[in-house]
Parts: C-alpha cells; structure tokens; sequence
C-alpha cells in the first residue's frame, strides 16, 4: 500500500502519518476500485476504513437472501471480472468473495477499525489532514469512498418511541425467521421494503408495507433479458422519454396496471427519474406477485404508532408485532468533512455525472453518482489517471513505489 511516515505526537499521543499518495477514506466497492486504478497507474495509497472488513455494507448490513440487482456485467469493479461461474446474478456471499479476491488481487490491505472523525484542508501547508480516533493522516491528495448508503435513515413517526415491539432498520435485518407468524409493519416500498416483504412472507409473518408515495415497479427481467440491459442498450440509440415509455409498456404488459394494487407509478418514467432524483425503481424478484395474492398487505401512509399498532392516513387501524424500517440509507460526508463547499447539505456532491468526481485542493468523491457499481467504476477510472498525471512529475526523480516505510517513532 501507500508509502507513509509515521511520527508519535508528544501531546497527545496520537500518530501522526505523511501518506505519500492519495488517502481513501472507505473499503467498499468504491474504495477498493480507485485503490486498484490507482496501483495500476503506480500510484501507492492507503485506506482507512472504520469497519473491521472490507465492504462492511455487504458484510454486515444486508440480509442474508440478497442477491445483485443487476446482470453481473454491470456490477464488475475495473481491471478484473468476475469469475466466469459466478451466475447471472451473483449473491451477496458470491459478491463479498469476488471483492475479497479483487483486494488480494491487487495487494490492497485497508487500514481497519480507523473511522475518520473529521477532515479538513490546512491553506498553509497545502495538504489534507484526517483524524480517526487514534491517528491523524496527512496527504496531498483525498478520495472520499463512504458511499451513499453510510447511514441509515431513521425517520421520527409519530409514536414511535412508545412502540412495545422491536423497530429495526433494514440494514439489521437478516432474514425473517426472527419475525415468524408476526403482523409486521414495514415502512418504505424501495428495493428494500419489497424483498424484506417477500423474505417475510417465506417464514409465514404478514408484512404490511407503507406505500405513502408513487413507485415504479418493472420486472427484473423481460423476455429473459434483463430490463436494465434493455434500459442501458435503447439508451445508445434513444432519448431517455422514449426509453421510459417503451420499459413501461412492457412492464405493464407483463405485471399489469399496478396503481389497481396501491402501487401508482410517478408521472417520470423509472430511468428518468433515477438519472434526476436518484430514487431507484424496483426491480421485481417476486413481490408483487405476494402483493397480488394479499400475501403483503399494502397500505398508505402511517399516521401514528400505538403501543401495539398503527393508525394509517386512511383510516384505517391495526395491530403489529414488529416494525421494520425500509426507509433508505443517507451519506456521512458532513458529519466529518470540514470546511468544503463541493458536497451539499446531504453529503452528495453538487456537480452532477459525470463529473462529480472531481472536487478541489487535491479532493476526489467515487461513488456518489446514483449509478450503483457502474457510475463506481467510471469514478475510479476518472481518479487514477487525474492523480497519475501530477503524481508522475513529482515522483519521476525520487521513487516512492515501496510499500508501507514504519519511521522509527518518537
Ligand atoms: C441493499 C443494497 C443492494 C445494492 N445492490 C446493488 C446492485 O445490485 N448493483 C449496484 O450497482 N449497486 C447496488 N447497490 C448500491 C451500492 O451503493 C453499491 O453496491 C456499493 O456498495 C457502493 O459502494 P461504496 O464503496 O460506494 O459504498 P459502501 O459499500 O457503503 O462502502 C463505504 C465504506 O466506507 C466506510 N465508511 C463510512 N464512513 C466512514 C468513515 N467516517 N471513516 C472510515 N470509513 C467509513 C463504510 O464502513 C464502508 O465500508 C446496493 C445498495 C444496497 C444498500
Ligand atoms: N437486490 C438489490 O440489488 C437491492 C438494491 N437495493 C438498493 O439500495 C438502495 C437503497 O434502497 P432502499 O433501502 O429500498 O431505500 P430507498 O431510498 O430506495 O427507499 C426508501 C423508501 O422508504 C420510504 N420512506 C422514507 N421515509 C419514509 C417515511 N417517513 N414514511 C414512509 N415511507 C418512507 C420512501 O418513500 P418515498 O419515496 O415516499 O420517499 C421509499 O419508498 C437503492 O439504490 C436500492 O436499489 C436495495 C435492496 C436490494
Ligand atoms: O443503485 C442501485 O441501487 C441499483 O440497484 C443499481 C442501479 C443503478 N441504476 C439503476 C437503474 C435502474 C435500476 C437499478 C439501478
């Protein structure tokens, strides 16, 4: 990894390290791609990750029946595919082993349990300074790889707190087996709130899910391509509009009117709507045909939560056991990075794709472009070859390539 030194600060005691390439801070997907373009380019770097694993997201908080979203094809990192027995659409365990060999692959070890608590540009000097809990790192160059998913969004409804059953987020959620025979209230109808219904329903709990919104549903495959495939091949040849309409003719041919289910479609088109709000459409892997069934219940909107219930907009009042929270994740950014205007209020960056990869002072962002893994590898791409070129010139005389140099500390 990157080449650092490493001094003891008499104070307070905290280590002080001078990375010589670019810090990263986050071993997801994102971290672990722009480390490898990086390498590829010569380039050493280091990454601090506050998880004690590489792709802590996958690893610990997602459930256990998840699988990609998407064909394989779109989910690869740069410079090395899947394993060509991986399936169509590989699981969480197949995708967390595939991002396990690509570190290994490319000699990547992450600097584990070091959470970046803040980090700021210092103008005097011209480098980046990084706090975790123990160490204060110093680099010209810093990638922000937290994602967009870093935290989870726990909305305030209203009785919440006098719940007596469990509440959980989805990103704790594994499977339904904790959940067996439960009336359990499901909040959010993304990907998340439809494949926690549909899991539940296997262990014969009954998921009521809120739908207080419009939501796209398209089936995950039509006539055994995958709709997002199609989506991505129209997209060469045709404006996005007419790419919409046709998806959406042939999700309605094949799932039907789905507003005479509770789930009324935006007036956006699902690809549109992604590329504007960044709100994703749901890709079906069996839900709605639970919906349909009456197996998951759907309901509008939740007014308050009772003791042992809720009461909806409608009207409406039932009991529950459980409550389950799919109501979506948010970015970190501005809980720790200080000072810097590139990023908004909810941590994304204001530049839009694709070039919100590219900050100022030496500040880079992968991963926040609302394009899953494939907007992820454009990003590293960008970064690598941006980085290279002003780090060849500085190192071309005094060869920094070797790995980690340990000072003696003082
Ligand atoms: C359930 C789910 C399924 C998904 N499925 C798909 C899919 O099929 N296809 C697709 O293209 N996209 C999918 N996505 C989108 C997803 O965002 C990407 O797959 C991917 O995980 C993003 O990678 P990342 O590295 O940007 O973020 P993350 O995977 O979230 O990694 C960020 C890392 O940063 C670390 N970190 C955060 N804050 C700090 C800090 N302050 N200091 C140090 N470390 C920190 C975290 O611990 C984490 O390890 C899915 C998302 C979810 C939630
Ligand atoms: N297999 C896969 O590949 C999977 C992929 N994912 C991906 O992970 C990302 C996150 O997905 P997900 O976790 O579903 O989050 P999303 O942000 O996509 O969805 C959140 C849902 O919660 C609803 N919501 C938020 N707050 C409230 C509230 N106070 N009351 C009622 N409803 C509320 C939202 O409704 P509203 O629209 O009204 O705000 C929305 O329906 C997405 O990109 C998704 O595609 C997730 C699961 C599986
Ligand atoms: O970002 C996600 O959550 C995904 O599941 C991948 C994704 C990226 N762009 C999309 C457009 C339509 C459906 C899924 C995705």
């Amino acid at each position: 990894m990157g080449s650092s030194q490493k001094q003891h600060h008499k104070d307070t005691n905290c280590v002080r390290v001078r990375v010589h390439g670019p810090i990263i801070v986050g071993a997801g997907p994102s971290g672990l791609a722009t480390s490898a373009c990086l390498t590829q380019q010569g380039v050493p770097s280091i990454i601090l990750e506050k998880s004690d694993c590489l792709a802590s997201l996958w690893q610990h908080r997602t459930y256990d029946r998840l699988t990609l979203h998407l064909p394989k094809q779109f989910c690869e990192l740069p410079l090395l595919g899947f394993p060509q027995s991986f399936p169509k659409y590989p699981t969480k365990r197949q995708f967390v082993s595939y991002l396990e060999s690509y570190a290994s692959h490319f000699s990547i070890q992450p600097r584990f349990n070091q959470a970046v608590r803040s980090a700021g540009y210092d103008n005097v000097s011209g480098f980046w300074r990084v706090e975790t809990q123990d160490s204060e790192y110093i680099s010209r160059w810093l990638i922000v790889a937290t994602g967009e998913n870093a935290e989870p969004v726990m909305p305030d409804i209203p009785g919440i707190n006098k719940f007596d059953g469990s509440v959980v987020h989805t990103s704790s959620y594994k499977s339904g087996f904790e959940f067996k025979n439960q009336r359990v209230l499901v909040v959010g109808c993304g990907n998340s709130g439809m494949e926690v219904s549909l899991d539940l329903c296997r262990y014969n709990a009954i998921p009521h899910m809120v739908v207080r919104n419009t939501v796209h549903v398209l089936p995950r495959e039509m006539f055994g391509i995958s709709t997002f495939g199609i989506a991505m091949a129209l997209a060469k040849w045709l404006p996005l509009r007419l790419v919409d309409k046709f998806l959406l003719l042939v999700a309605n041919f094949i799932l039907g009117n789905t507003d005479r289910i509770g789930l009324r479609r935006p007036k956006t088109g699902p690809i549109e709507l992604k590329n504007v709000t960044g709100k994703t459409p749901v890709l079906d892997v069996g839900a709605l045909s639970m919906i349909k069934s009456g197996k998951i219940k759907v309901m509008e909107g939740v007014k308050e939560i009772t003791r042992n219930g809720a009461k909806f907009v409608d009207g409406q009042e039932k009991e529950i056991d459980s409550i389950i929270l799919a109501t979506g994740y948010k970015s970190n950014v501005p809980t720790w990075l200080k000072g810097c205007e590139f990023f908004d209020k909810d941590g994304m960056p204001r530049t839009p794709f694709p070039n919100g990869w590219k900050a100022e002072k030496g500040l880079y962002t992968v991963g926040f472009t609302r394009r899953g893994l494939q907007g992820t590898a454009s990003d590293a791409v960008n970064i690598a070859k941006d980085i290279a070129q002003q780090w060849r010139p500085i190192n071309n005389s005094n060869s920094c390539n070797s790995h980690v140099i340990q000072l003696k500390e003082t």
